[in-house]
């Protein structure tokens, strides 16, 4: 598994070019891509900037030699580069397992081209097949909303934290639901109704932004376009 999301890694450096500003997606896939970034700017003398989507991301590529940026200094950003958690025929996403979903989708939203990498486990039929959809909330108001979720056929639950006491709490200081859904038949349609409970930061279905998708397989890396 680990050379597959290598295998992955590598092959998005194809779309890396000089002068680019390059939003760096958080996650166990993401973080070879970072590093391998990182010996590709220092072996080219690349002029090529980082916008981090968690502090995951951020340390990892200070550490790993990526000058990083922040969205608000970034005139455009070309392209992006981000894990997932599933992925549909469509090239419709889930993502958020590692709760940096917001951050994500307001940096991937705005990337020219967006570039995801998954080994083929990560392929479904249909979203919601195997993973529920995390959803950042604001945390006086899980309980509401994760009642309100049953309107929509789905259980949620309060992410609990491993290595702290009580709940997950999310780089922008906010608690994650997850959702298990019975069906989500149209991922752009959900998507958009989920934000529209107040109380809702985002949720971790990306429909329709992903442009191209890298799938490791050990028959080597198939690509997906949009
Ligand atoms: O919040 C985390 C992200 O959405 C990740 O990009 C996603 O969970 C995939 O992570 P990994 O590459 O570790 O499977």
């Amino acid at each position: 598994m680990e050379e597959l999301k290598k295998a992955v890694a590598r092959e998005a450096l194809s779309f890396v070019d000089d002068d680019m500003v390059i939003g760096l997606g958080t996650g166990s896939t993401t973080a070879y891509f970072i590093k391998f970034l990182g010996e590709l700017i220092k072996e080219e003398e690349l002029e090529v900037y980082g916008i981090p989507t968690s502090h995951q991301s951020r340390l990892l590529a200070i550490e790993s030699g990526v000058p990083v940026v922040s969205l608000d200094e970034a005139d455009a950003i070309d392209i992006a580069v981000d894990g997932a958690d599933e992925v549909d025929p469509a090239l419709n996403l889930i993502k958020g397992r590692g709760a940096a979903l917001t951050m994500e989708k307001i940096i991937e939203y705005r990337a020219g081209t967006f570039i995801v990498l998954v080994d083929e486990s990560k392929l479904v039929k249909r979203l919601g097949e195997k993973m529920p959809v995390p959803i950042e909330v604001i945390p006086a108001a899980w309980r509401a909303i994760a009642e309100e979720l049953e309107v929509f056929n789905a259980r949620a639950e309060l992410r609990m934290a491993v290595k702290k006491d009580g709940p997950v709490i999310t780089d922008n200081g906010n608690f994650i639901l997850d959702a298990r859904f019975e069906r989500i038949d149209d991922p752009l349609d959900m998507e958009i109704e989920l934000n529209t409970i107040p109380g809702v930061v985002e949720n971790g279905i990306f429909a329709d932004i992903a442009d191209v998708v890298l799938v490791g397989t050990r028959e080597g890396v198939r690509k997906l376009e949009r």
